[in-house]
């Protein structure tokens, strides 16, 4: 149960991170992916037919992403404790949107409600309304739609149509932006033809993720040109999507293996997956954790030291709060690259991570393009969140082997993985989920 501390902002509560009292030994569970989850979402709403999405995650992102489409006419039931959803499309009207702090919804609904029949309102939570959304709000409107606004809030004024056409963006902010057009594309008059121009766009696995879910909802998409996606117009096909596990969230109990020197197996691990999660495979392997994928389970068991990694974590930036973590105790100094962007996520993770590694007495320094984290002994003391539930998650992580780490506001791990703690916990009794 976490206690409480008076902050700068009032009451917040703060959870005692649990120490590890001896190598971690369990096998975990993970619910499925909120990137997944949120795109079938998106898709079955958009679709000729009912469909249904199963392993879904439930969380806060995903009851926003369900919250804003059912306001938008889409009918969504659940079944199986919720992980299960049944879509049925209805006509898009006026509506009122909640992003909360989610990506997703404030980047992929936008052009949803372009089609509907109405103003939709948009807004999020205070620290949503400086994430970038100016890119995305720009596309539409040079592609035919009727907004207000470039940040949160802003209203779209729907027209039950959009022309479509051609774009061309700097999507270097957030893949999110191509994703976002992508996902409504085949509904447009003329579909969508996106053109980046600009740094070379982050995270692109998930563009591959949203450009096969299309292809598998029937839609024809081509990227036979660098930097440029094109969406063919034609109906979205009502198919059913079975959601794999969210290979980010299982990244902070695979670190703990890594950490401890023990050893944590994650079943259900997909054979091929655009997810970017995938990636800490290879990351803790080079850190010196030995890594088997077998009969679908990954096993991680860490090293008596870990060493640094340099690393260019672009595609993958979502990891970073767990590999900083994990760069944090190591033995040598590493270097995380090519994540500028994460400056726009749900806090300034750069500045966020140099900040709490460096008051529990790391040694961090911020880049132009990321942070260089060399070895030192740390302390206890309370670990801020900044709302972020990667950021909570990172300082679990630490708490492992760093006595007496409290983390803030732990309760925000809810925006993609509610009962973090309860699962953080069975993992230390040694749970085999
Ligand atoms: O499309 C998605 O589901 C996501 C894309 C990425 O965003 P960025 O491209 O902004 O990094 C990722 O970091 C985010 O957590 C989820
Ligand atoms: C960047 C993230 O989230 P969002 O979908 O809100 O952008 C994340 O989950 O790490």
């Amino acid at each position: 149960m976490p206690g409480w501390s008076m902050g700068e902002d009032g009451w917040v509560s703060l959870w005692k991170a649990p120490r590890a009292v001896s190598p971690v030994d369990a096998s975990v569970t993970l619910p499925g992916s909120k990137s997944i989850t949120n795109r079938a979402l998106v898709l079955a709403a958009l679709a000729v037919g009912p469909s249904t999405v199963t392993g879904a995650l439930r969380s806060r992102d995903t009851d926003l992403m369900i919250g804003a489409l059912r306001s938008l006419g889409a009918t969504i039931t659940d079944r199986d404790r919720g992980t299960t959803l049944d879509v049925t499309p209805g006509p898009l009207r006026a509506g009122s949107v909640e992003c909360g702090l989610a990506g997703t919804v404030m980047r992929f609904v936008p052009p949803v409600a372009a089609l509907a029949e109405g103003d939709v309102r948009f807004d999020g939570d205070e620290q949503a309304r400086s994430r970038p959304m100016g890119t995305v709000l720009g596309a539409l409107r040079a592609l035919g739609a009727d907004i207000d606004g470039d940040t949160l809030p802003f209203t779209v004024h729907g027209h039950a149509g959009v022309r479509g056409g051609s774009v061309t963006i700097d999507a270097s902010g957030s893949s999110q932006f191509v994703s976002g057009l992508l996902l409504s594309a085949a509904r447009f008059d003329e579909g969508v033809t996106v053109h980046h121009d600009g740094k070379p766009v982050p995270s692109t696995p998930h563009i591959d993720m949203t450009v096969d879910m299309l292809r598998d909802a029937g839609v024809h998409v081509d990227t036979s040109e660098p930097n440029t996606w094109r969406v063919h117009p034609g109906p979205i096909t009502a198919h059913d999507v079975v959601v794999e596990p969210d290979l980010s969230n299982a990244t902070p109990f695979l670190a703990a293996a890594a950490v401890t020197g023990g050893t944590v197996s994650v079943p259900h691990w997909p054979e091929k997956t655009t997810q970017a999660g995938d990636a800490i495979r290879d990351i803790l392997e080079r850190m010196g954790a030995t890594v088997s994928l077998a009969d679908g389970t990954l096993t991680v068991s860490g090293p008596a030291a870990l060493t640094g990694i340099d690393i260019d974590l672009h595609d993958v930036g979502e990891l970073a709060p767990t590999v900083a973590a994990t760069a944090a105790l190591a033995s040598t100094p590493s270097r995380l690259r090519g994540i500028a962007h994460l400056r726009g996520h749900e806090t300034d993770r750069l500045a966020a991570l140099s900040a709490e590694i460096g008051r529990l007495g790391g040694v961090v320094r911020e880049t132009e393009d990321g942070l260089e984290i060399d070895p030192a002994p740390l302390r206890g003391g309370v670990w801020h969140s900044y709302a972020d539930h990667r950021m909570a998650t990172a300082g679990a992580i630490l708490g492992l082997v760093v006595d007496g780490i409290e983390v803030e506001d732990i309760g925000t791990t809810a925006k993609t993985l509610p009962g973090f703690e309860d699962l953080w916990a069975a993992m230390l009794t040694g749970a085999r989920s």
